[in-house]
């Protein structure tokens, strides 16, 4: 049973409805729940989403994509939690996993085998076993290696693989480098020359349903010009696939819808749906796409609290409670989150600038420079926005630090979705194992 929401009445440059808000008292709210409540209940620092920004994303993208009759898998390794999952799966979503961990999350979550695709290219043969045995609706194969596992393991178990092979376009994504994942020297996929000659060696192995092709490009793609360019390379593939009578049922269009903020657009979906119909909409094939930032990017922040405030070379630096382990995207890419202050901004002046680093004993642990913020005390607590996706799903535990927790607001209400780890859970963890014997040489 899917729920049913009605698409939201925003403009065509689609960006989530805003669910973060300052209050009578100006503070900011989550929906309906002040983030001080929060706050008080959980410690900071926390991520917290919206479940209502989330769905309304889906219904929006579902709606701007229908007319392609294109299905939705998102791709749970940009936000994990089988919560946030769960809200996706009850409105119809499929899901797009990497991995055995991630299977066993988009299942608990309650999505049908039938609508989740198995990506990645280092799947090992445990967990090829593990996708086949629970009926998945697709494994996108990467490299004729994998493939050779695929059919072994279809074989063995004696359940006939349904396949999609990775296409690599060599297309230029035109977004972060370590996020661009088509070019000719990318780790991923099949390069597109080699496909038909693989495609069609596998078409003939009774173990292998060979169904279609997958693309993904990259990800935080604004220019949509690339999607254009590889999904025209990916329909004419198709065709000369078909001339050699071969058949092609499905294509998986990819993830990598970027996400605007307030300086800077998001995608337009209506232009994103008519690059689909242009370019793959008549070829009769079953079409998905996988977003994961898209989706819930702009549905979830974390919350930190200020701790000290100094100064360096004359710049003021606030240090917060919230650290690179917790959101690693400004370590590893440069990026940049809005960062907004729960109180409302006190004495802004024009040219105040603040730094706002993290606990942490690495020169990274730092979010960058902010302007704008006024007056920062410590205790106050400030938000880093759009961190929806690959914020605490990439978080870790470094410098034994504790996963931090996740809180779903819907309406008046929040819920914990993950508490905190702590000091304790990890040492339990890292008691279990006993020495074993080096060698062979049992007898
Ligand atoms: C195969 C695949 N599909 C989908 C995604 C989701 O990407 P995004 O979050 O940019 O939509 C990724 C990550 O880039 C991916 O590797
Ligand atoms: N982790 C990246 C996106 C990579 C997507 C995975 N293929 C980010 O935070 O922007």
């Amino acid at each position: 049973m899917t729920d049913t929401i009605a698409p939201s009445q925003t403009s065509k440059t689609e960006t989530p409805s805003r669910w973060l808000a300052r209050g009578g008292d100006g503070r900011l709210h989550a929906e309906d729940v002040s983030l001080d409540r929060i706050a008080g209940a959980v410690g900071t620092p926390f991520y917290c989403y919206s479940a209502g920004a989330l769905r309304q994303n889906y219904v929006n993208l579902k709606t701007a994509i229908a007319a392609s009759n294109v299905s939705i898998c998102f791709a749970v390794k940009a936000s994990s939690n089988i919560h946030v999952l769960a809200e996706l799966a009850r409105l119809g979503a499929g899901m797009d996993i990497v991995s055995g961990g991630e299977m066993a999350r988009a299942l608990a979550a309650g999505t049908p085998p039938e609508r989740i695709i198995f990506s990645g290219v280092g799947k090992t043969r445990a967990e090829i076993c593990a996708a086949l045995e629970a009926g998945l609706h697709q494994l996108n194969v990467e490299s004729s290696a994998e493939l050779e596992i695929v059919a072994e393991v279809a074989r063995e178990t004696g359940i006939r693989a349904p396949v999609a092979l990775r296409v690599n376009p060599d297309v230029d994504a035109r977004t972060h480098a370590k996020i661009t994942t088509a070019k000719k020297d990318s780790k991923f996929g099949i390069a597109i020359g080699e496909v038909p000659a693989i495609y069609a060696e596998a078409s003939m192995r009774p173990e292998l349903n060979m169904v279609g092709l997958a693309v993904h490009i990259g990800s935080q793609i604004l220019d949509l010009s690339p999607f254009r360019d590889a999904w025209a390379a990916l329909a004419d593939l198709v065709r000369q696939l078909r001339v050699a009578g071969l058949a092609v049922e499905r294509l998986d269009l990819g993830g990598g819808l970027g996400i605007g903020d307030d300086a800077q657009a998001g995608p337009d979906l209506v232009e994103y749906a008519s690059i689909i119909a242009e370019t793959v909409g008549d070829l009769g094939c079953a079409l998905n796409v996988e977003p994961g930032r898209w989706l819930a990017g702009r549905t979830g922040i974390l919350v930190s609290e200020v701790l000290y405030l100094k100064e360096s070379a004359g710049v003021p630096i606030a240090v917060i409670d919230a650290a690179m382990n917790d959101l690693m995207r400004p370590a590893l890419y440069g990026a940049q989150h809005p960062l907004l202050t729960v109180e409302a901004p006190r004495l802004v002046e024009s040219d105040d600038v603040c730094r706002i680093v993290g606990p942490i004993c690495e020169s990274s642990d730092d979010f960058g420079r902010y302007h704008g913020l006024g007056t920062i005390v410590a205790g106050d607590l400030v938000v880093f926005d759009n961190a929806g996706a690959y914020g605490a799903a990439m978080s870790s535990t470094y410098n034994s630090r504790d996963l931090v927790p996740e809180v779903l607001v819907n309406g008046a209400q929040f819920r914990v979705i993950r508490r905190r780890t702590n000091i304790a859970d990890a040492l339990e963890l890292e008691q279990a194992g006993s020495w074993l014997a080096g060698e062979n040489s049992a007898g």
